[in-house]
């Protein structure tokens, strides 16, 4: 249900971190909720601030990603993505596909790792471990680090942020759940997935064969709750759709993370919060990098509009309903050239 926004505004989400939950009308709290209803229902993405995680993390993630593509395609197809890694590992410029066109973009892609079998047939695509690079040498313990915080769920932590955690539940509240409503079945054992995305400036593909007038990443929504994007500093390059079809553009702001609703998300809510369509130009002479984080339901959870989402508007059910895993494969086996 987006607006025609004309901007993107910026939430300031410490109070979700401090708080303990069980004293949801802390004023803090409801003030946070308030800001992030309204983002939600206008335009589906804002930029998240005092969300506990160091700049200097935020900025090595981007730099170790940058360091990886910089090196020789030998170098980075060791860890080449095929339907045998489980659709994990690195892609070249020229194999993403959106809306039927080539990307101009290179990625690796990760996903929660699980129990061959765990997910019967359906789980089969995605079942494989990830590929980490071995350069830079430090890139997977940094980016566990990066994980465990924004997911606090991997192994033990110095201390906790769980910075998607706490954002749902803000979430929850604004839709009038308790904070723990899309916890348990729902979203209690994230199936999170990431990629690390380098985009060529107009006059740098590095000798590779680029697509002439090839968008970066053509106009799409994120599949499941929400995605934190952690986006090159300097770069303006992505572009958010409102209602009245203009692209706004997301600039960087130094030290946020931009934060959108994915499609599962909108189910919930039956509608209420837009997964909104975004795209990628980079018009710049400079190579982009951005990391994407989403932080998605269990891959086996139900998804349907939630009951008291549904009663707000007289009990219809204006989404349809899924599973996150068939959402997912469905849309991880057309994103690739084969
Ligand atoms: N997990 C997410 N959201 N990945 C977004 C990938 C970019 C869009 C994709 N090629 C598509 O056509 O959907
Ligand atoms: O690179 C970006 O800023 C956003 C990437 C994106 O939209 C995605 O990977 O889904
Ligand atoms: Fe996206």
């Amino acid at each position: 249900m987006s607006s025609d926004f004309k901007s993107i505004p910026i939430i300031d989400v410490s109070p979700l971190l401090c708080n303990k939950w069980g004293d949801v009308d802390n004023e803090g709290v409801s003030e946070v909720v308030k800001q992030l209803d309204q983002a939600c229902r206008e335009a589906g993405f804002f930029y998240v601030k005092g969300h506990g995680i160091s700049d200097s993390l935020i900025k090595e993630v981007r730099d170790m990603t940058r360091k990886f593509f910089d090196l020789s395609y030998d170098e980075k197809v060791k860890i080449k993505m095929s339907s045998k890694t489980g659709f994990r590992g690195y892609q070249r410029i020229g194999v993403n596909v959106t809306k039927g066109k080539l990307d101009k973009h290179e990625a690796i892609d990760c996903y929660r790792e699980f129990k061959p079998g765990m997910y019967g047939d359906l789980g089969k695509t995605l079942e494989g471990s990830n590929k980490w690079p071995d350069r830079p040498s430090n890139f997977y313990s940094v980016v566990g680090e990066y994980i465990n915080l924004l997911t606090g769920k991997l192994s033990a932590l110095s201390f906790s942020v769980y910075l998607s955690r706490n954002i749902l539940r803000g979430l929850a509240l604004a839709l009038g759940g308790c904070p723990k409503e899309c916890e348990g079945e729902r979203a209690g054992d994230p199936f999170w997935v990431m990629r690390f995305i380098g985009y060529p400036g107009i006059s740098d593909a590095k000798g590779l064969e680029v697509p002439e007038n090839a968008v970066g990443c053509e106009a799409h929504t994120d599949y499941g709750l929400l995605t934190l994007v952690n986006q090159d500093d300097e770069i303006p390059a992505l572009q958010v759709r409102n209602q009245a079809g203009e692209w706004i553009w997301a600039v960087p702001i130094p030290g946020t993370f931009v934060c959108n609703i994915g499609d599962m998300l909108k189910i919930w809510s039956n509608g209420l919060y837009e997964s909104t369509l975004h795209r990628v130009i980079n018009n710049s002479p400079k190579y982009r990098v951005s990391v994407a984080f989403f932080y998605e339901p269990n891959f086996d959870a139900v998804i349907e509009p939630l009951e008291f989402c549904k009663e707000k508007v007289c009990g219809i059910e204006k989404c349809e309903r899924t599973t996150y895993g068939e959402h997912l494969v469905r849309k991880v086996l057309t994103n690739f050239v084969t």
